[in-house]
């Protein structure tokens, strides 16, 4: 592993720890996210890997040897890490060539400007390396400020919302470049981030944070379609929540009829399905009677051009249903919502 992260924590004042117990590792070559809402600790979290921070408990290992522990605090300018912060912290008097070649010192002299353009054309900012940061818009400044980071090729680059000041269109292209540059140049990453789009798109793995914790780790797929707390589900976008006894056949009974479960459970559980997982139908006499279900009534529909999101009254509690284009009903129709896939039950509820 490249960096391992064992059992961090971090007060401020008397207050409560706001990062809590974290441990995570990350490998080579590898992009992870820190995930979660505004305030849950992920800064706090980044700042101690940069070393801006000294965390209370807990130990840092970067390739193997400790940079932050009880009695160890190598200063951040000696970790070799490359970071890019929220605020960019580009220097205002240097143009922004100069801004990337200041960090080169690896390099011989007259290569470093060449390199330092290289990199800034791939962040789409050649035509702007004369220009000072006063100069630039605040969106222009943080691909700077990531060309910057990315320049030196560090083991490690942190990346604090790199992208958050970019329109959606550069967002997406920025996004895929630099995690293009960052996987050619055999580079890590560790983002942060409270987009959880950004963090599927961009990341190899995700830990999703809530109140200075971390909830899961995972790949995007496993937090996405098996999250294991409540708050992981819904923090990943939307999504239905059941609650029932577990039958001798695996299933819950729900208002939707016997819902099956993706694993072997016991006694009560909570558990989610995507609105993906859903569907609707018209009722008729076969899918009526089958497990039970209750016929429910079509409240509201979002229509996004290639999916319809379907929200749907059944048995006193709604349902979001998300279907592709050509499953199409109105405002106040009977319908029967079917599961796809098997709810997923969280574990850490
Ligand atoms: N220097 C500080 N002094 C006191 N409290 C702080 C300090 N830095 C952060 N905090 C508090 O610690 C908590 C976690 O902050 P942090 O910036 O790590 O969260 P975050 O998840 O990165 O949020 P955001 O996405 O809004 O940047 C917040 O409640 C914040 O107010």
């Amino acid at each position: 592993m490249l960096l391992e992260v064992k059992n961090i924590e971090k007060s401020f004042e008397k207050g409560n720890p706001v990062v809590n117990d974290v441990s995570f590792s990350v490998g080579e070559n590898e992009i992870f996210a820190l995930l979660g809402p505004s305030g849950c600790g992920k800064t706090t979290t980044l700042r101690m890997i940069s070393g801006f921070e000294r965390s209370d408990k807990g130990s840092i290992a970067l390739e193997g040897k400790e940079i932050s522990s009880n009695s160890v605090h190598v200063s951040p300018q000696k970790r070799g890490i490359g970071f890019v912060f929220q605020d960019y912290a580009l220097f205002p008097h240097m143009s922004a060539l100069d801004n990337v070649a200041f960090g080169l010192t690896s390099l011989p002299k007259f290569k470093r400007k060449v390199f330092a353009e290289e990199v800034l054309c791939r962040t789409g900012m050649g035509d702007y390396k004369h220009r000072s940061p006063a100069e630039l818009s605040g969106g222009q400044q943080q691909r700077v400020a990531l060309a910057r980071a990315i320049a030196p090729e560090p083991k490690l680059v942190l990346l604090d919302e790199p992208f958050s000041n970019l329109d959606a269109m550069l967002r997406e292209s920025t996004r895929k470049e630099v995690r293009s540059i960052i996987k050619k140049a055999g580079m890590s990453a560790i983002l942060v981030t409270h987009d959880q789009e950004e963090a599927l798109s961009f990341a190899d793995r995700i830990a999703v944070m809530n109140d200075g914790k971390i909830e899961q780790i995972g790949t995007p797929e496993e937090v996405y379609y098996k999250p294991k707390t409540k708050f992981v589900a819904q923090f990943l976008g939307r999504t239905n929540l059941f609650e029932g006894d577990v039958d001798d056949t695996d299933c819950i009974d729900t208002n939707l009829g016997c819902l099956q479960l993706n694993c072997r459970a016991k006694g009560r559980v909570t558990c989610s399905i995507r609105p993906e997982h859903l569907t609707i139908e018209r009722p008729n006499g076969s899918n009526t009677s089958l497990n039970r279900c209750k016929r429910g009534i079509v409240i509201s529909r979002e229509f996004k051009g290639h999916d319809i999101t379907y929200h749907v009254e059944c048995g006193g509690e709604r349902y979001i249903v998300h279907t592709d284009n050509r499953v199409v009903f109105e405002t106040n129709e009977e319908v029967m919502v079917k599961p796809l896939e098997p709810a997923v039950v969280l574990t850490g509820a």
